[in-house]
């Protein structure tokens, strides 16, 4: 996903970072049988979804129509209808310019659409702006910016919880509030510090950590806010290989914790590894969805990534 789209990310200069090994970050506890039952509830909940654009499912923790979005006389957006399956991990894929980071954009309430209307976990969210749609549970992962990596580690996990909900005003004027929050958010990050393997690191500059470090850092930030559904911003973008499997392992775990998962990826083997379900997008519009094999295998998905012209009325 390119940072073009996101106006208050300024994209990270890899090369002045200092990158620090890989190493440290040790794989999360491998599947389970918990793990094994949650893959099996996310598939057999779309077992008998039919792999076309806009298809029902029977529980969609997010409900989209008719979302355009255009740019002067460029429409980057124009989805007719989606459903995202509650409980399940579902990629947005698409080639470059296919409108994958603006349709994120405009779901989580980083920009505006030109028309359309969706139902986030019963509440319409097409209204709302980005921190009430974190607030709803609908969180998205962002590179770290600039400015963000001369914090610490710790720092960075504090006002993750902060910056995407927005401080609460009167928990500001009544310190007793703001401090037993602020202990709560400080334990809440140490959990997840620990869990994602960054707890030696808390105090370092996260402009030192590596390329997976920082992509574990965005992860565990989003959690701060306790999410129904995560939105990932290319999770695997930079990572070196002995890191992707930890990640890959850290995402197929929200699921089993119920959360929701939708992430843009270009990485074919990652998206065959762990979506339940893919979606499709070209030239603004979402052109088909499927299983992972089902999307491998559909000509639409071919011609769309050989850059063959895809003309809608064709389907
Ligand atoms: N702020 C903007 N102003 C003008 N055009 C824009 C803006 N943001 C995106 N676009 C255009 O909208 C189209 C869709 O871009 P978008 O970044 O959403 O695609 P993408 O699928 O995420 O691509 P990539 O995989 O390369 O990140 C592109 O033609 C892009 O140039």
């Amino acid at each position: 996903m390119s940072d073009k789209a996101q106006p208050d990310e300024a994209p990270f200069d890899e090369t002045q970072s200092g990158e620090a090994p890989e190493a440290e970050a040790a794989a999360p506890p491998a599947e389970d049988k918990n793990a094994r039952a949650g893959i099996a509830a996310a598939r057999a909940s779309l077992a008998d979804v039919r792999p076309e654009p806009g298809a029902p499912k029977q529980d969609a923790i997010l409900n989209a129509t008719g979302v355009r979005r255009a740019f002067g006389g460029l429409v980057a957006v124009d989805v007719a209808h989606l459903e995202v399956q509650r409980g399940t991990i579902t990629a947005l894929i698409g080639p470059n310019g296919a409108g994958k980071t603006t349709f994120f954009n405009l779901l989580t309430g980083f920009d505006r659409p030109s028309r359309g209307e969706w139902v986030f976990d019963g509440r319409r969210a097409d209204r709302m702006r980005s921190y009430q749609v974190a607030r709803a549970g609908m969180v998205r992962t962002f590179q770290l910016t600039k400015a963000l990596t001369r914090m610490s580690v710790m720092d960075n996990m504090l006002i993750g919880a902060a910056d995407q909900i927005g401080e609460r005003f009167w928990a500001g004027l009544i310190p007793p509030l703001w401090k037993a929050q602020e202990a709560a958010n400080r334990a809440k990050a140490m959990e997840l510090l620990e869990r994602f393997k960054l707890i030696d690191k808390r105090e370092d500059y996260a402009g030192e950590l590596s390329g997976g470090q920082r992509k574990l850092l965005e992860m565990a930030r989003a959690l701060m806010l306790d999410p129904k559904m995560v939105m990932l911003d290319e999770p695997m973008a930079g990572v070196n290989p002995a890191l992707k499997q930890t990640l890959l392992e850290h995402i197929k775990n929200l699921r089993e914790e119920g959360m929701t998962v939708l992430f843009v990826e270009h990485d074919m083997d990652m998206v065959h590894e762990i979506a339940d379900w893919v979606a499709v997008m070209a030239a603004g519009q979402l052109i088909t969805e499927g299983t992972p094999d089902q999307i491998s295998a559909d000509r639409r998905v071919i011609d769309a990534y050989l850059g063959a012209h895809h003309d809608a009325a064709q389907r």
